[in-house]
């Protein structure tokens, strides 16, 4: 690991058991974050990035592999490695009748600041997250935006390397995901700290990460920038209206030819750069196609659906979005997955968890929860059921264009 690489992971793995049987959570992740980037972890629900997130922060020991995080070993040295870093998981930790204030000194005392580097700490941050006109009301008090600005600024106290946010918007309402991420940009503008932060939300890792992890079923399936993520395995998607059945069961063909002249065949459901179209439309009346250049190949389709006898009545054409990276890296849409049973289900359980085969003791605290002590950075294993479910409330890229 060189002075240029904050997060440095290999094999990482993470299995729990739960009545006997084995849950893969983590599977080998390898991962390079350099120093200054902004990272995100983007798959369903208990696709593996809290548990992740959980090992990189010593929160969890992991079942095996290694990690080098801020410049420490996870497993021989996971102090060193809390003192560099601010994780701000899921669920507020911020839920106390403390001012805000005194909650952002109470948090510089338990890192072992002095009083007046907190205050000065503790000033800035007020400030720049826009907390200030609040330094005094009792934290209990402040609406959910406010809370996660705070919960940041707690993260924040001790001036980490390294930023680990689980999660931070969900349950905010659009404005307030936006009021947050502006802060985030800033924060990392002005003092170059490498983000790490997972989400839900397709939109926020497609705006504002520089680069982009997928995972799914414990494994990172692709890492890119998002637009090389779009680029290179989605194509753009035309999407095609017409008046009748038998005409777009007419145009499937015109569309396949024009659309795919090499005669690829698709990648997945989602279909890469020149796959066959597909109907999405329960009518039928309806081709999504996605194809290279869509820009050029509209308007030939136009014209040679016309000539074919099949005109087009709607077309529409867009950036493929991270949803249509995701479908057709696994098949299904991110969107449309859920809680699902195994992922609330084992959460649930999590006093049944015989915690970790193969512990390497890194962590004797080790959680059976998400919840963590932000003020010593260790986890306190309060009921998985009181961290918050995501549902994906508010999600605004653009949406696909299937019935
Ligand atoms: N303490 C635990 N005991 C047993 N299984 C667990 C535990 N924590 C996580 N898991 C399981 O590990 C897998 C990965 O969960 P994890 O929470 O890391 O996923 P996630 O991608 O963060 O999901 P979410 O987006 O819902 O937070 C899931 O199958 C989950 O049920």
């Amino acid at each position: 690991m060189t002075n240029d690489t904050m997060i440095t992971a290999r094999g990482l793995t993470k299995q729990f058991t739960v009545k006997r049987a084995t849950v893969d959570a983590v599977t080998d992740l390898d991962l390079d974050v350099a120093t200054g980037e902004l990272v995100a972890f983007l798959g369903p629900n208990g696709a593996g990035k809290s548990t992740s997130l959980r090992m990189l922060t010593t929160l969890l020991p992991p079942t095996r592999g290694t990690a080098v995080v801020a410049g420490h070993d996870i497993a021989t040295d996971p102090a060193a490695v809390r003192r560099r870093i601010g994780y701000i998981g899921q669920g507020t930790s911020a839920g106390n009748n403390q001012r805000v204030r005194d909650e952002l000194l109470s948090q510089g005392a338990f890192y072992g600041m002095s009083r007046a580097d907190t205050a000065r700490r503790a000033g800035e941050l007020l400030e720049s997250l826009d907390l200030a006109p609040l330094a005094k009301r009792p934290v209990l008090g402040l609406s959910g935006g406010q809370k996660r600005r705070l919960d940041i600024a707690l993260g924040l106290i001790h001036s980490p390397a390294l930023l680990f946010l689980d999660e931070p918007s969900t349950g905010l309402d659009p404005q307030s995901r936006a009021n947050l991420w502006r802060h985030i940009l800033d924060l990392r503008e002005q003092h170059g700290t490498t983000v790490f932060v997972t989400t839900h939300y397709l939109d926020e890792a497609d705006q504002f990460a520089e680069r982009v992890l997928v995972m799914d079923h414990g494994r990172v399936i692709a890492d890119d920038t998002a637009s090389s993520l779009k680029s290179t395995l989605a194509g753009d998607v035309i999407t095609l209206g017409f008046a009748s059945a038998d005409d777009a069961t007419r145009a499937r063909g015109v569309a396949a030819r024009v659309s795919n002249p090499r005669g690829d065949s698709g990648k997945g459901a989602g279909g890469g750069a020149g796959s066959a179209p597909v109907s999405r439309r329960d009518d039928g009346r309806a081709l999504e196609l996605v194809v290279d250049h869509g820009e050029r190949v509209l308007p030939v389709l136009l014209r040679e659906l016309d000539a074919a006898g099949a005109p087009v009545v709607t077309a529409t054409l867009r950036q493929p979005t991270l949803d249509d990276v995701f479908l057709a890296l696994t098949g299904r849409s991110l969107r449309d997955e859920g809680e699902t049973t195994e992922s609330a289900d084992a959460k649930g359980r999590g006093d049944e968890v015989s915690s970790d085969a193969g512990s390497t003791g890194a962590s004797a605290a080790a959680p059976t929860s998400s919840s963590v002590d932000t003020r010593t950075g260790t986890a306190t294993g309060a009921p998985a059921s009181s961290a918050p479910t995501s549902s994906n409330p508010g999600t605004t890229s653009s949406e696909r264009v299937s019935a």
